[in-house]
């Protein structure tokens, strides 16, 4: 029988996005995160993404082997009686560790990678679950995960990971007629969208590419139409009491009673819309405060048909949160969300770009789902 390998001895995957924010990474890794694994005698994989989408597609080819290899490294084997064979005990979870040395989309890639590789497979169900636990060092332009847990540094990150304490990275199943794939931190729709877009022409600028574009953006400020329709249970900021105020009761009945029929709705157009799991995007800029990484709500910001000075009033107070106080802007918490767009669309999902078709064919469904096989996510806080 060969040596089984003991979990202490099963490698932390390093991914490296060396295109990340202003290219930080390699630099992170040689001089920090590096000897950090190595003084603390942590073997590692390194994993170098050479062009957009290699990281989802390395996932998609290799979950399957690495998770096989995880759960073997974790079997113990029971000696059998004198004449009997040996028995080997094989994990019902395993941890599996992986350090992040890019942005929000570095890590938006390695989820959808992972579960896409283990869709309709039996390699993750009750029998054997793995936990994915990520340490995002922030080393992309936005790093919305890492400023929204309050990660101020690339020693800092490493240092939460050295100490090992996790909290769960929940994430949003983002769904169409033609689309499924999951996202970690915003969907957006309008003015945000479109300043993303535009934000990659100045990419050499780091952080501010984001300002440029929303200035750009901001000047010939567009509206949106679409509508915007949650189901189930919600809740809604209330100005007066200034807290959020759960819509439940009578939204949770007819939820139970009739899934199909919306609680609330938004009609449009709007001007600016996130639906978001983080409550920072960058650091100074708080657009959903109330947002919790762990926990199973969508936070939702939504400004509907206004022109550049509630925009400029709203984008004036996301530093510390307190936009939510103006008048146009609102904002409400939900498990279940659907757009509709009555032309062609676009949507940002954490970074990268979606069409959404023309009218009801197009409708697109957002949830933070609750099946255990796909919640399978934390990171290091
Ligand atoms: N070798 C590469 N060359 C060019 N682009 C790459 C390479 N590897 C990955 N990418 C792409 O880089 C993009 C940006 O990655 P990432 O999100 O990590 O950084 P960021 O956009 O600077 O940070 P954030 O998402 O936190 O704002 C992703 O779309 C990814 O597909």
């Amino acid at each position: 029988m060969g040596i089984i390998p003991t979990s202490d001895k099963f490698p932390v995957l390093v991914v490296l996005n060396p295109h990340s924010g202003r290219k930080q990474g390699l630099e992170a890794w040689e001089n920090t995160v590096k000897p950090a694994l190595n003084a603390a005698n942590k073997p590692f994989r390194l994993i170098e993404s050479n062009s957009q989408g290699h990281v989802i597609s390395y996932f998609v080819d290799n979950i399957k082997p690495i998770l096989t290899d995880l759960a073997q490294s974790l079997s113990t084997v029971a000696a059998g009686a004198a004449s009997a064979q040996d028995t080997i005990m094989n994990p019902t979870s395993a941890k599996l560790q992986i350090i992040v040395l890019g942005g929000d989309g570095t890590v938006h890639e390695i989820v959808n990678g992972i579960l896409k590789g283990v869709e309709g497979t039996g390699f993750v169900t009750d029998a054997f679950r793995p936990q994915v636990e990520f340490a995002v060092i922030p080393t992309g332009t936005g790093n919305a995960i890492s400023t929204s847990l309050g990660v101020t540094s690339v020693q800092d990150a490493v240092n939460r990971f050295i100490a090992g304490k996790t909290v769960p990275l929940r994430i949003m199943s983002v769904t169409s007629l033609t689309t499924q794939l999951y996202t970690i931190v915003v969907n957006s729709y309008g003015l945000h969208c479109a300043t993303v877009y535009d934000s990659e022409e100045f990419r050499h600028l780091g952080n501010d590419r984001f300002r440029q574009a929303a200035m750009k953006n901001v000047e010939n400020l567009k509206q949106y139409e679409g509508k915007l329709s949650f189901y189930g249970r919600t809740q809604q900021y209330n100005r007066a009491t200034t807290s959020l105020v759960d819509s439940s009761s009578s939204n949770d009945n007819i939820a139970r009673t009739d899934t199909n029929t919306a609680t609330l709705t938004l009609p449009g157009p709007f001007t600016y819309l996130l639906i978001s799991k983080q409550a920072s995007l960058e650091p100074g800029f708080t657009p959903t405060p109330f947002a919790k990484t762990s926990d199973d709500w969508m936070d939702v910001l939504a400004v509907q048909n206004v022109g550049q000075a509630e925009i400029m009033q709203m984008f004036g107070s996301t530093a510390i949160g307190t936009h939510v106080n103006q008048e146009h802007v609102e904002y409400i918490k939900a498990k279940t969300i659907e757009l509709e767009t009555p032309t062609q669309g676009r949507l940002c999902i954490d970074g990268e770009f979606l069409t959404i078709e023309a009218g009801p064919e197009g409708r697109v469904r957002f949830e933070v789902s609750s099946d255990l096989n796909i919640q399978i996510f934390r990171i290091f806080a």
